[in-house]
């Protein structure tokens, strides 16, 4: 029945203070107000109403997309939301729109490696949205590597202009959101040839579209890359492609803090890492592991909630089925995932801090945790988004038939989230940058270099140096056992960051010692799951595997009576979930029949094409000889 709360039998069992666990989720009480008050704006609001997107065709979704855009950005205005409510309302809208790569990655690019005249120039234009852009890097034939790409910025001194252009098919910009149809500025990443000398890649701001009429300028040919993934998910967002035939830009847009090209075409590369013109792409890799934690909680919530609704066998005398939730199976599955939502947050939060510390740190000059920085950040993103998008989908599993309907929300968070596995870096491309800085770090033990950070547990390794054990074969050739250990070092990370969280003062009954037992749980599941790895090496005995796997079972007793009050800690409103299986009631079954019906197929009893097809057949007058 309406209003009836059909799981008020699981939160009555909590051992928390469930309103406390809202505020460390949210990471403060002012974060959790920001956040509740814009969720339920957003939900209230039937301007961003979208149970009706796997209705529609690809270009009714995207005109929806557009329409959601403005209607936020008036709401954002009208309201006069600051910066930070009106990131949080982009969250709650939830859809991938052109503005994500607007606000998340060109804005960032103008920030990090414009000079302080061309942000004075640009970012006024692009805060009040009277430019939109884009981050044109990836072409047809290089994304990976970014050394490989080929359009060209070539400097000419007669004009002092920068001459933008795409030698060849490979060379065309390919998958730049909002880049397709809406974008009328991009970053683009060319290869800087001054005096016809190549400089290496640099970020250059070319326009693309008229600001009066919308329509491409000379020489630039763009448009959308087609269909993608899935049939709403990321189709709500322009990913487009890009032909430069040889458009002029002015010298001052070329981003110059990194590198500059004087007026007399002298090119000069400033005291600072070159790496640092990939900056925006750190940036987003460290807002990516926050957006995992976000992605893997609300998939555990829908399969929490339904296996605390969802009965099945087990029925003692005719009383009740039994909740799958208490199946320890359905826990060996579930609560780990629950456990590694609340790491990826508090690793999270510890990831912002670091790229905030380090961005400190360049504006003084200061490189030397940039290496670690861009460790961290590839190899946590990369760990997080590939435990996130198998995650979602062992949460469509635990729902079983149920979860494979639209109306879970599953299938659409799936679709919309496993690219976070490929773009800002693909996942594995980014653990041999992390594997390389382990490396670099190994090489560099037994000098006076000595480890510090996330790296200082390697001095322990330092005897393996000094006995110069092992053949010692090129990187490439084990690369795949180098991976392995990129992983196990952010894990590592992952672990301990969640043990020092643990370390501060956590208030609220019964909170620290509920964020314990996922502490360990995370902890202990990974060496479950690994547990060849640590027996081969001799880090445990089979009886410390053995007791390891006893208290994880122990554990997931203890998250039992508490797994519904912790996903009702992530404070989801049922509107941003978008499932029937996790709505906060549990009133699953006549909302699943009830929406069956809604379904645009269900219009008519008789189905469209009955007559043409279907009793043509029913009704054919030559029967094979067998029937
Ligand atoms: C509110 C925020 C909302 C955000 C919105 C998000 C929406 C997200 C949705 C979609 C957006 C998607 C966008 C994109 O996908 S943008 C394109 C992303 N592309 C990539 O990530 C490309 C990946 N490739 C690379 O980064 C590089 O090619 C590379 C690192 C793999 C190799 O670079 P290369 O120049 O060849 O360097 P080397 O490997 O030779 O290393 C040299 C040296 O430099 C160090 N280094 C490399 N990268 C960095 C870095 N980023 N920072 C610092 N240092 C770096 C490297 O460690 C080496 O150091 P050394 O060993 O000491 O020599
Ligand atoms: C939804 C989506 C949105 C995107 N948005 C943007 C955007 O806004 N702007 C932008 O510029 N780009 C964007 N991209 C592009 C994205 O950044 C690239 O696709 C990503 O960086 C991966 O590069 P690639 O496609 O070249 O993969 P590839 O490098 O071709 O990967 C193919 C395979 O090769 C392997 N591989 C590659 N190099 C090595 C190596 N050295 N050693 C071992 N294995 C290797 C990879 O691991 C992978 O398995 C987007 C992509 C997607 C899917």
């Amino acid at each position: 029945m309406e209003g009836v709360d059909h799981l008020a039998h699981e939160r009555n069992k909590s051992e928390f203070d469930v309103d406390a666990m809202k505020i460390v989720w949210a990471g403060s009480p002012h974060a959790f107000d920001v956040s509740d008050r814009i969720s339920k704006l957003v939900a209230s609001d039937p301007g961003f109403r979208k149970d009706n997107r796997s209705t529609l065709s690809r270009k009714e979704l995207f005109k929806n997309t557009l329409r959601k855009a403005a209607y936020a950005w008036k709401t954002i205005v009208d309201l006069r939301l600051s910066e930070e409510e009106a990131a949080k309302l982009r969250f709650y809208v939830d859809e991938p729109a052109f503005t994500d790569l607007h606000w998340g990655m060109f804005i960032p690019a103008i920030k990090g490696q414009g000079t302080e005249e061309q942000q004075q120039k640009w970012l006024p234009l692009a805060y009040k949205m009277q430019i939109i852009g884009c981050y044109a890097q990836t072409e047809l034939g290089h994304g990976s590597n970014v050394q490989g790409l080929e359009t060209t910025a070539t400097f000419d001194p007669q004009t002092d202009e920068f001459i933008i252009h795409s030698p060849t098919l490979t060379s065309s910009k390919w998958w730049p959101g909002g880049l397709g149809k809406v974008a009328t500025h991009a970053i683009a990443y060319a290869r800087l040839i001054v005096g016809g000398r190549e400089h290496g890649v640099n970020g250059f701001i070319v326009q693309l579209r008229s600001l009066e009429d919308h329509s491409p300028l000379l020489g630039i040919t763009v448009g959308d890359i087609g269909m993608k993934f899935g049939n709403g998910a990321y189709n709500t967002m322009d990913n487009g492609v890009l032909r430069f035939d040889h458009v002029r830009i002015p010298r001052n847009q070329m981003l110059m803090r990194v590198s500059q090209v004087t007026c007399e075409g002298k090119y000069k590369q400033s005291d600072v890492p070159r790496q640092l013109v990939y900056g925006t792409m750190v940036y987003v890799r460290q807002t990516i592991v926050a957006d995992a934690s976000c992605a893997l909680s609300r998939a555990v919530c829908i399969a929490t909630r339904y296996s605390a609704v969802r009965r099945q066998f087990g029925s003692q005398n005719g009383g009740p089925e039994t909740q799958v939730i208490d199946y320890k199976t359905q826990q060996s599955r579930l609560f780990p995932l629950l456990a590694s939502a609340y790491a990826f947050r508090f690793i999270g939060e510890w990831l912002k801090w670091l790229y905030a510390d380090v961005t400190q740190r360049l504006q003084a000059n200061d490189f030397s945790t940039l290496p670690e920085a861009h460790a961290c950040t590839a190899g946590l993103k990369s760990l997080t988004t590939t435990a996130t998008a198998d995650g979602i989908e062992e949460c469509r599993k635990l729902c079983g038939g149920h979860g494979y309907l639209c109306s879970s929300g599953l299938p659409e968070l799936f679709a919309v989230y496993v690219p976070a596995c490929t773009y800002e870096g693909d996942n594995t491309v980014l653990l041999l940058q992390v594997a390389r800085f382990l490396m670099k770090t190994v090489s560099q033990l037994g000098s006076s270099k000595k480890p510090v950070g996330t790296i200082a547990y390697m001095t322990r390794v330092e005897h393996l140096m000094q006995c110069r054990c092992g053949v010692q074969r090129g990187f490439a050739e084990l690369s795949v056992d180098l991976v392995e250990a990129a992983v196990a070092h952010c894990q590592l990370i992952v672990v301990s960051k969640f043990i020092e969280k643990l370390q501060q003062e956590i208030p609220g009954k019964g909170v620290k010692q509920q964020l314990e037992v996922l502490c360990n749980i995370y902890a202990l599941f990974l060496l479950h799951k690994h547990q060849g790895d640590f027996l081969s090496t001799g880090c445990i005995t089979p009886k410390h595997a053995a007791l390891a796997n006893d208290e994880l079972r122990s554990l997931y007793s203890q998250v039992r009576p508490n797994a519904i009050a912790l996903v009702d800690a992530f404070n989801y409103t049922d509107h941003y979930l978008g499932s029937i299986l996790g709505c906060y009631d549990g009133n699953v079954y006549p909302k699943l029949y009830e929406a069956a019906w809604k379904d645009p197929l269900n219009e008519s009893v008789v189905p469209d094409g009955y007559h043409q097809y279907i009793r043509p057949l029913l009704k054919q007058e030559i029967r094979t000889a067998r029937l």
